[in-house]
């Protein structure tokens, strides 16, 4: 909030340079752990509302979050679309409010396109870091769009593959993609191609059918699975799905939202939190599949880290910032 006592605007600019994965992936991973002890004086979080949008085949979540020991109070509301190929509209569009949970006023509004985009990649990197295997080279990523980049981003930050290759729909994208990324990437032209012999594989795509199957997964792969966040969606088959140990971030949210869930009938086996406790093992010698479809505690640790990088370099407490 500014000293005319309104909330801060943060725009995307300075989101990106104020939210650093060395600080997420921590926090981020504590804020898991938590949420998997399923205590709500803990954490308070509701599987998102969803309002569906089908004329324009989307929709909006409504994604609200409380974290009792940090006092964090926020939400997120995200818009998501199955887009036409060759669409210009954005597939996601979200702002974060945080909140001062002891008034109940608005303390910042900010930019959500990248706390979206990095958030879910921190958390599918700590998916990795629990279930990936041992030796793991080969990175492999379906879809060259947003997620695409935050994936990468964190994923050769955080751990040394040999090899990172890139399929996309349209190899163009997949190009401009390699390119637009900081390391060398082999650009595939077919999925398949991509993803055999692949140690870890990545599927950031808009697809509502499968693009992953399991007949070409290395046993003992890591998937971690990021789109298809609808009951009727699908990125995985059924072969893999039922194959792998499959975790999810929220059990709940994934039995009530993920089509290669609920369509497979796949049981969840844990949840990323409960690995990360000691809870659960996380089968690493085993096919894993992470299924993420996102969280409000996931936007509330990153919001809070914005916010506070954003006090700490000054901020301006006269002006709203863009
Ligand atoms: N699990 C989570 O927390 C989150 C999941 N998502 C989901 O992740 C996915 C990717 O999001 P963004 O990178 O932001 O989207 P984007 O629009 O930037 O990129 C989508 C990519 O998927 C490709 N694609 C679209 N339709 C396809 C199809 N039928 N088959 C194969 N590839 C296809 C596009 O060519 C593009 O490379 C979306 O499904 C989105 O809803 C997004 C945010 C958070
Ligand atoms: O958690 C999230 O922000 C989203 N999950 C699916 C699309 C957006």
């Amino acid at each position: 909030m500014n000293m005319a006592g309104l909330p801060v605007l943060i725009g995307k600019e300075d989101v990106a340079r104020l939210l650093r994965y060395k600080d997420l992936l921590p926090k981020l991973e504590v804020a898991l752990g938590q949420f998997s002890k399923h205590d709500i004086s803990e954490v308070i979080q509701p599987v998102r509302t969803v309002v569906p949008l089908t004329k324009h085949n989307g929709f909006l979540g409504l994604m609200p979050a409380y974290m009792v020991h940090e006092d964090i109070l926020c939400t997120k509301m995200v818009a998501f679309y199955n887009r036409e190929q060759g669409s210009t509209l954005p597939s996601t569009q979200a702002t974060v409010l945080l909140f001062d949970p002891e008034s109940g006023c608005v303390l910042a509004v900010m930019d959500g396109e990248v706390i979206t985009a990095m958030r879910t990649a921190a958390a599918s990197a700590i998916s990795a870091k629990f279930s990936m295997p041992v030796q793991s080279e080969v990175l492999c990523i379906l879809g060259s769009g947003h997620q695409a980049v935050s994936h990468y981003d964190v994923f050769t930050e955080a751990f040394a593959f040999k090899q990172v290759r890139v399929w996309s729909q349209r190899k163009e994208s997949a190009e401009s993609f390699a390119s637009a990324v900081q390391g060398a990437v082999t650009v595939c032209s077919s999925a398949k191609e991509a993803v055999e012999g692949a140690d870890v594989i990545i599927t950031v795509t808009g697809a509502s059918q499968p693009v992953l199957f399991g007949e070409w997964v290395k046993p003992g792969a890591h998937v971690a699975a990021v789109g298809a966040c609808s009951p009727g969606w699908r990125e995985l088959d059924d072969v893999l799905m039922k194959k792998a140990v499959v975790y999810a971030d929220s059990r709940e949210g994934a039995m009530k939202e993920s089509g290669d869930i609920i369509l497979s009938g796949a049981q969840v086996f844990a949840e990323i939190g409960e690995v990360i406790n000691g809870t659960a093992p996380g089968h690493r010698e085993k096919t894993t599949v992470y299924k993420s479809l996102g969280m409000g505690i996931q936007d509330a640790v990153s919001a809070k880290l914005v916010y506070d990088q954003w006090k700490s370099q000054g901020g301006d407490p006269g002006v709203t910032h863009q």
